[in-house]
This record gives C-alpha cells, structure tokens and sequence, in this order.
C-alpha cells in the first residue's frame, strides 16, 4: 500500500499503557481506523475481544495505518525497531511512549527521515483524565505534533515540552498516578486501623481524593493555601501534619521522583 492508502493508528504493544489509550480512544471515536500488534496471542486475543479490534502482524499494520504507536517496553524497543525499520517510511508518523528513550535513538535505528514524536502519557488516559506531554524528534514538524496532540487529547490533556524535559515529565506525570494510588493505599490502612470497615474506608479516601484533585484544578488556589484551611488552630489537621513532617514525607517524595528521573535516563541508554 502506498503512503497516500494509509489512515489510522497502529498500537504495537497492547500492554497497561496500550489498552488505556485504546480503550479511551475507542471510547471517543469508535475502533474504525485502529489497529493492534500485540507479541502474547492471548493478550491480543483478549485486546479483539473487549473492544473489536483487529489484531494484525507487525507488516500489516505499517502498511495499513498512518501512525504507528510504540507502547513496548523501553528495553523491548531495540528488538521491535528492528523489526519494524523495514516497514516504515516518510509517510508514516511514528509515536513512542517507551520512557526514557530520546527520539534520536528511534530516529537512528528508522530509515532517514521518519518523523518520530516522543509522548509521555499515564493511565488515567482509561478514563479520559489523561496527562500526555509531547516532545518532537528531528524530523518531526508542527503538523506532526498536531496530529499525536490530537489523538492524547482524546483521551484528556496535552503538554508540549522540550525533549530534555520528558525524564522529568515521566518521573512526575508517567510514574505519578502510581504515587497517589499508594498514598490512598497507606491512608485506607490507616482507616482500618482505627477500626472502620474496608469498603467505607476507601470509599472516604477515593471521594476526599477527587475532591481535593478537582479544588486544586478548579478553585485557583495554591495546594498551601488549601491545606491552611483544613488546618484550623489546635485541631486534627495539624497533629497529622506534624507526624508528615517528623516523617520525612516531603523528603521522601522528593527523594522517590528524583530515583524516578535517574531511572528514566537510565532506560535511555542504548546498551547496544
Ligand atoms: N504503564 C504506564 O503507566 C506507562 C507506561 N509507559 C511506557 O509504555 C510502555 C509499555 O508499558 P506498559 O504498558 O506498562 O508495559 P506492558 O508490559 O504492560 O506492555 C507491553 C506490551 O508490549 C507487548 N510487546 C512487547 N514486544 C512486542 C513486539 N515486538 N510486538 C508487539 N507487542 C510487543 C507485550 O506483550 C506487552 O503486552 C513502556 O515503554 C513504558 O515506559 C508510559 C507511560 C505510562
Ligand atoms: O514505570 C514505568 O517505567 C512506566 C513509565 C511511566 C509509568 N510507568
């Protein structure tokens, strides 16, 4: 098929990430024009099953789809470009997820010239609360961008960033959802500890959640701000905020994005 035959999207990977994005892009526009390539014939199995897209071969998808979306593991993304580089050409766009690995990379091992786009997504793409940051490759242009900024918005919102900028992005928003998760997690505990029943302790805890992430979007006011007034004088608040502050919380979130940025370089590295 020549260049000009080719529409869609291409997802090579249906893992966590591929099935998030799939799922809330079919969510938007139905599975028309979307393709999986996924290595486990049980997974693609299941990925045809839940939202009635074809599994196809690797060839096939090049040939077929205009964007091909690389949602591999970053030490898996050798091997797949690989075997993908003699399948692409100029008219494709080629979008990577796979943290920590520079588009230079990808370029280099693609034929000359393919426009390559470095996103970072998480998955609240599975509910349309997304955060995708973009950053272009060499090749890529504005159009590029504005075609992967217009398939992620889909799925909730778009940043677009210079590339040196992503280890942090993925350390922050990639990797971020999974901060807040164990932070419910630890909270939740707390609730059975003080003897409330499992179901209603995290039922408190996702609510207060939501809220405190929809005032912190919504109201204007700095997260300082907010917490000063849930913290009244003498009361709950402050106790529990001395024990954060004895604890090292702070610290310690610092510390851990800042093992997830050295981790995300550490992935880009081509060990070839
Ligand atoms: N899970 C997350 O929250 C996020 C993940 N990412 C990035 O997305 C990529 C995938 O991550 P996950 O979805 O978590 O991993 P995963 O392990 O759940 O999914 C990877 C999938 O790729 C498939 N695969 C591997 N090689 C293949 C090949 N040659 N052809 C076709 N399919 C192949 C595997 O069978 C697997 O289903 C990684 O590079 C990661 O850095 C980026 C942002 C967020
Ligand atoms: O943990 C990881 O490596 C991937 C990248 C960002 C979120 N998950």
């Amino acid at each position: 098929m020549t260049a000009t035959g080719r529409r869609g999207l291409a997802i090579i990977g249906g893992g966590k990430i591929g099935e998030a994005l799939l799922s809330g892009l079919i969510r938007r526009g139905g599975a028309d024009g979307i393709l999986v390539v996924e290595r486990s014939p049980e997974r693609a199995a299941q990925l045809t099953e839940r939202y009635g897209v074809p599994a196809v071969e690797l060839a096939d998808a090049a040939a077929r789809a205009r964007v091909l979306l690389l949602a591999v593991k970053p030490q898996d993304i050798d091997t797949l470009l690989g075997l993908v580089a003699g399948h692409v050409d100029d008219g494709h766009l080629v979008v990577s997820v796979a943290a920590g690995v520079p588009t230079k990379r990808i370029e280099a091992a693609l034929p000359a010239g393919v426009p390559v786009v470095r996103v970072m997504p998480n998955t609240p793409a599975l509910v349309d609360e997304g955060m995708s940051v973009l950053s272009a490759g060499a090749h890529a242009g504005e159009q590029d961008l504005d075609e992967a900024e217009a398939l992620l918005a889909a799925v909730g919102q778009v940043r677009r960033v210079p590339e040196a900028q992503q280890d942090a992005v993925t350390a922050l928003s990639g990797s971020g959802p999974a901060y807040f998760f164990y932070l419910v997690e630890a909270m939740v505990d707390a609730g059975i500890l003080l003897g409330l029943p499992r179901a209603l302790a995290a039922d408190l805890i996702v609510q207060t959640a939501l809220g405190a992430a929809v005032m912190m979007r919504d109201t204007g006011e700095h997260p300082v701000q907010l917490r000063e007034a849930v913290t009244s004088p003498g009361g709950t608040t402050i106790a529990a905020i001395r024990e954060l502050e004895r604890h090292g919380v702070r610290a310690a979130l610092i510390a851990a994005i800042e093992a997830a940025h050295s981790r995300s370089v550490e992935l880009g590295v081509d060990k070839a």
